[in-house]
């Protein structure tokens, strides 16, 4: 399928490429951006379609909604598009008749004057029910009466109509300012079994089917305790944490929007989960807290933003120490980053498992599970070996190459590596020794296997065996 505006608009720049092709770049862009790490497949959808449950539309003075172009903020008008479904269409062309026929007054930038800025859509796709909200630039919307009761009728799917007051000149779409002109201000919708209440300021996954494979694919990287405390960082309406709470003893929840962090207390309620408990913050703050007061955490869930991670987040780590950390990113570049700081401070990343979010975009959300390297830092490693000369300087790899690749990878030092040649020939899984790990009967995976796949790993990727 194609789009006929995709130049103009510019917002899916792989739409009319073979999908599989497009999850192949987004499997090569995770490779070059991880290139020590296992990258599996992408994992797509079946029909990538039709899948945003939000948009974002602008008017003109014609009444005519579309996207802006790109890098300007001209509106190039739609009439569908391959991103949204059928009920998005509806409500968005019953809004465009009603506004045309009480000739509300359409928002002009240049002249900063009238009134309709946006109209944001988002949709409950489970229970098809449709959140409405309008941005203008005044806090009464004239005949907001009769414009709710036109839509309604129109499209029983909407279930609450919000007016956000937007006064500034800025291209941040939405304010703190808000108004519930008709119904409670949000809708309810269903993920992995749970029943979530979404407000027009919260965040909440765009893409509900592939939602459900992310949020599956945290639970199944993790190796999660009954007795466990469990952390859920940038948690949104607390979506992740409370699909993880029935597996564990407690959930800490932090979220820095104050409309998400009541979402999420009103979500547990309405769920009956009681082991979770919601903080409204700054996360990095938060962990600098939680590291300060020692508490105990076994495993952490992060989901940041584009911007990714912080040095106080990763150095609170460094405190807490919790077993496993699974870092969710919808900006992978800025993920490949923050795993670096992971090393040094002693968190092996294990593969990447890229999840197509944002089908015919050049997005893509990446998972990948650390785990604490419960080892000494400095270890000491004998490989025997009459296959590999590393010594000899024609060899294709140096000692420094293969530390340096450990410790970017694996976040600990190699202080010698010895390679001793002999004549035998066997798997270089028995030609490597190692010292023993301090604590052998941790539940963490053990030390020696770590420590040897590391080196074995490091080897392959210079394909020296
Ligand atoms: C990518 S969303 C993830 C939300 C949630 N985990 C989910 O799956 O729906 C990132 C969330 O982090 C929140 N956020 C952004 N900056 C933050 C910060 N510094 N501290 C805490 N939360 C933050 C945003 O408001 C948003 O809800």
């Amino acid at each position: 399928m194609d789009c006929s505006i995709k130049k103009q608009c510019g917002s899916c720049q792989y739409i009319g490429m073979d999908y599989q092709k497009q999850l192949l770049i987004k499997k090569e862009k995770c490779q070059k951006l991880f290139p020590h790490h296992f990258v599996h497949d992408v994992a797509g959808m079946e029909k990538p379609y039709y899948y945003r449950n939000k948009v974002i539309v602008a008017f003109n003075q014609k009444y005519e909604y579309g996207l802006y172009e790109e890098t300007s903020h001209r509106i190039v008008p739609m009439k569908s598009c391959l991103l949204h479904d059928d009920e998005t269409h509806q409500v968005l062309s019953t809004i465009q008749k009603i506004l045309k026929k009480y000739r509300v007054s359409i928002y002009d930038e240049k002249k900063n004057r009238g009134f309709l800025r946006h109209v944001l859509i988002r949709r409950a796709v489970m229970t098809n029910q449709t959140l409405v909200v309008l941005v203008g630039t005044d806090h009464v919307m004239k005949g907001s009466k009769n414009f709710c009761q036109e839509l309604i009728k129109a499209c029983p799917s909407v279930q609450s109509v919000v007016l956000n007051t937007n006064r500034r000149q800025t291209s941040v779409v939405l304010s703190k300012q808000e108004k519930v002109l008709y119904g409670k201000g949000f809708i309810v919708d269903q993920l992995c079994g749970l029943t979530f209440k979404i407000s027009a300021q919260s965040f909440y996954q765009i893409n509900h089917e592939q939602c459900t494979v992310l949020y599956h694919r945290i639970l199944s990287l993790l190796n999660l305790h009954q007795d466990d405390i469990i952390l859920d960082t940038y948690c949104g309406i607390g979506t992740i944490g409370m699909f993880l709470a029935q597996y564990v003893q407690t959930v800490i929840g932090v979220e820095i929007n104050k409309e998400a962090y009541k979402d999420a207390i009103n979500n547990a309620k309405m769920n009956h989960i009681s082991n979770i408990h919601f903080v409204n913050g700054d996360a990095s703050e938060f962990m600098h807290q939680l590291a300060i007061q020692k508490q105990k955490v076994d495993c952490v869930v992060m989901d940041p933003p584009r911007a990714g991670s912080t040095k106080t987040f990763i150095e609170a780590i460094r405190t807490l120490q919790p077993r496993q950390v699974v870092y969710v990113s919808c900006d992978p570049t800025t993920q490949a980053r923050d795993l670096k700081m992971f090393a040094k401070i002693g968190y092996q990343s294990h593969d990447v498992y890229p999840v197509d979010m944002f089908p015919h975009t050049e997005h893509v959300e990446s998972v990948v599970l650390l785990s604490k390297l419960n080892t000494k830092k400095h270890i000491n490693i004998e490989l025997h070996t009459d296959e590999l000369d590393l010594t000899s300087s024609e060899s294709k790899v140096t000692y420094q190459e293969i530390k340096e690749y450990v410790r970017d990878k694996y976040g600990f030092k190699i202080s010698t590596l010895n390679i001793a040649q002999t004549k035998q020939k066997c798997g270089i899984k028995e030609r490597i020794s190692y010292n023993k790990p301090k604590n052998e009967n941790s539940r963490q995976p053990a030390c020696p296997k770590k420590n040897e796949e590391a080196i074995i790993d490091a080897f392959r990727y210079f394909q020296m065996i």
